[in-house]
C-alpha cells in the first residue's frame, strides 16, 4: 500500500517512508492511497484474542511493507505489562445506560498518547532501517502537555534518534510540566516557548520545510521526523484501539457483532477522532462521531458553519491539552471529503496560513455534518461534570474526558440518540489534580502538587499512578524558555 501527500497527490511513498519522514516535503500530510477494509468476519476472528494480536491484524493492513516478524517485534515490544498497568492495555468502564469510557491512559505517562507513542519508536526505527539506514533521526515535537511526555518516554535512549520537545510555558498543567522537565535520557531535550501550542506547532512545521536547515541535516547525515499525530505512525495505532474496543464490547456482550456504536472524543489536534473516522470508513460499525471541544471551540463552529476561523481569542483552560486553534489532522479529513483534491487542500491551507481562515463548500459541509456532531463546554461545565460523574457513578475523570462526557450528554439530550457510545477517556485525573479536586470538594486545597495528590487519593480512594508519584524525587533537567522566533536556533543547536 502506498501513501499520498494531501498537498501533492503525485507524491507517493511507502508506509516506511511516510513514517520515517513524518510529513511530506511540501508540508502535506501522508494518507493511505486506499483505505483497507475490516469486515465483520475479521472482527469475529479477533474475538478472544489479545490486544497485541488485534493490533497486528489491523497494522498489517496498513503497513504492508513491514514483514510479519517486524510487526511482531514492534507490537510485542510496545505493549507489555512492564509498560502498561493492565494486561488488556486499555480498559472500558460503563457509566450509565449507554455510555462506556474507553480508558486509554494505562501506559507509562498516564495519557492516551502512550497507546501510539510506545509503538512509534519501534515503527520509526524499523522504517528508518528500510529507507535511510545510516541516518540519525531528529524528532521534533510540539506539545500542549501529553504528547511531549509520551514521546520523550517512548524515545528516551533509543539509538540513532534525538528528540526536542517544545511546550507552551504557561499552557500545561504542573504535573505535565514536571513530567517533561524531569525527563531522563541522553538523547532528549525539552524547551518552553513564550507562546501557545499553535505557535509551537507552526514553528515546528516551518522548520520541517526550511531549505537551509534541510542542507544542514544533509551535511550531518540526519533527517527530521515527527512524533505528533501529523506522522502516520502516530495515527495508525490509534485506529487499532477503536477496532479493539469494538471487539471487546462484543466479547463482553455489551453489543452484538454488527451493532452500531457512537464514538465521542475530546478533541484538540483532531488525530484521535480522525482515527475513529478511519476505523468507521474501514467498515467498523460506528454511527456518529461526536467531536468535543473546550472553550477553544474552533472545531464546533467549523462543523456547524463550514467556516474554519482561527482568528479568535486563545483561552488557557482546565483542559490544556485541547487548547489548540489549528487542528492539524483536519487536513486529512478534508482531503477525503473533498474527493482527494490536493489543489483544493493546498488552497484552503494557504488561506489558513495567510488569513487565518477558509470556508469549505456546501457539499463538504454536508458530508462533515453527516459523520460528525460538534459540541463544546467551558471550564465551569467541565468541573460540574467531573463532580456529577463522581457523585453518580463513583467514577473520577480528568478534565479532558469530562469535556467529552458533557458534550455527549448534551448530544443525547438534543438528539434523543440512544446508541451505545464509547467515550475516549484520555488521561488520568492525577495529571490535572488541582482542577479535578476543585470539582469534587469545596475544601481549601494545599498549594503543593503532591499534597494535592494525597488529598485526591483520600477523597476518591483511587490509587495515584506510580510514575506520577515518582516525580516528587526527580531533578528538573530542562529550564530553557525561548521566544517562538528562537526555535530555529534551538533546533540548529541540537543538530550539532
Ligand atoms: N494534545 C496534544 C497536542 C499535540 O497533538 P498530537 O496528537 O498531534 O501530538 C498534546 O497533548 O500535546
Amino acid at each position: 500500500m502506498y501513501y499520498l501527500s494531501t498537498r501533492n497527490s503525485n507524491c507517493k511513498v511507502t508506509a516506511a517512508q511516510a513514517i520515517a519522514q513524518g510529513i511530506s516535503r511540501e508540508g502535506g500530510l501522508f494518507v493511505p492511497e486506499n483505505l483497507p477494509k475490516i469486515s465483520l468476519d475479521d472482527i469475529s476472528a479477533m474475538l478472544g484474542t489479545s490486544y497485541n494480536d488485534k493490533a497486528k491484524t489491523v497494522l498489517s493492513k496498513f503497513l504492508t511493507d513491514f514483514t510479519e516478524e517486524e510487526l511482531n517485534y514492534c507490537v510485542d515490544s510496545a505493549y507489555t505489562d512492564k509498560k502498561f498497568d493492565t494486561a488488556n492495555i486499555s480498559e472500558i468502564a460503563k457509566v450509565g445506560e449507554q455510555a462506556y469510557l474507553l480508558e486509554l491512559w494505562h501506559g507509562p505517562t498516564c495519557a492516551f498518547k502512550d497507546m501510539a507513542l510506545q509503538l512509534l519508536p519501534y515503527l520509526l526505527t524499523t522504517s528508518a532501517k528500510k529507507t535511510a539506514p545510516d541516518k540519525e533521526i531528529v524528532v521534533l515535537v510540539a506539545t500542549s502537555g501529553d504528547t511531549g511526555k509520551a514521546a520523550l518516554e517512548g524515545f528516551k535512549d533509543v539509538p540513532k534518534t534525538k528528540m526536542l520537545v517544545f511546550y507552551p510555558e504557561h499552557g500545561v498543567s504542573n504535573m505535565q510540566k514536571l513530567q517533561m522537565t524531569t525527563q531522563e535520557g541522553s538523547n532528549v531535550s525539552v524547551c518552553a516557548i513564550k507562546g501557545n501550542f499553535d505557535d509551537a506547532q507552526s514553528g515546528v512545521k516551518k522548520i520541517f520545510t526550511d531549505p537551509v536547515i534541510a542542507e544542514e541535516l544533509k551535511k550531518n547525515n540526519q533527517m527530521f521526523s515527527s512524533a505528533n499525530s501529523i506522522n502516520w505512525g502516530r495515527l495508525v495505532p490509534q485506529i487499532v484501539y477503536y477496532i479493539a474496543a469494538y471487539a471487546t464490547m462484543v466479547e463482553r456482550d455489551e453489543i452484538k457483532l454488527g451493532d452500531k456504536l457512537n464514538v465521542c472524543v475530546p478533541t484538540g489536534n483532531f488525530g484521535n477522532i480522525l482515527a475513529a473516522y478511519y476505523a468507521k470508513n474501514m467498515g467498523l460499525p460506528i454511527g456518529k462521531l461526536i467531536c468535543a471541544s473546550n472553550k477553544n471551540k474552533v472545531l464546533t463552529d467549523f462543523i456547524s458553519t463550514g467556516v474554519y476561523d482561527k482568528n479568535r481569542e486563545f483561552y488557557a483552560t482546565a483542559s490544556p491539552s485541547m487548547d489548540i486553534l489549528i487542528s492539524s489532522n483536519l487536513e486529512r479529513l478534508l482531503y477525503d471529503l473533498c474527493g482527494r483534491d490536493d489543489k483544493v487542500i493546498s488552497d484552503w491551507f494557504a488561506k489558513l496560513s495567510k488569513d487565518g481562515k477558509y470556508q469549505v463548500g456546501a457539499d463538504v459541509k454536508a458530508k462533515l455534518q453527516s459523520d460528525f456532531y460538534g459540541g463544546f463546554c467551558d471550564d465551569g461545565a467541565t468541573r460540574e461534570t467531573i463532580g456529577e460523574t463522581f457523585k453518580k457513578f463513583g467514577y473520577l475523570c480528568d478534565t479532558h474526558t469530562a469535556v467529552a462526557v458533557k458534550v455527549y450528554n448534551d448530544y443525547c439530550a438534543k438528539t434523543g440518540d440512544t446508541t451505545k457510545t464509547i467515550i475516549a477517556s484520555t488521561a488520568s485525573p492525577y495529571k490535572f489534580t488541582e482542577n479535578v479536586l476543585k470539582s469534587i470538594t469545596k475544601e481549601q486545597l494545599p498549594s503543593d502538587d503532591f499534597a494535592q495528590v494525597e488529598m485526591l487519593e483520600s477523597l476518591s480512594k483511587m490509587t495515584p499512578p506510580e510514575s506520577l508519584l515518582a516525580l516528587k524525587n526527580k531533578k528538573v533537567r530542562f529550564n530553557d524558555s525561548i521566544t517562538k522566533d528562537q526555535m530555529v536556533d534551538k533546533v540548529k543547536e541540537m543538530l550539532q
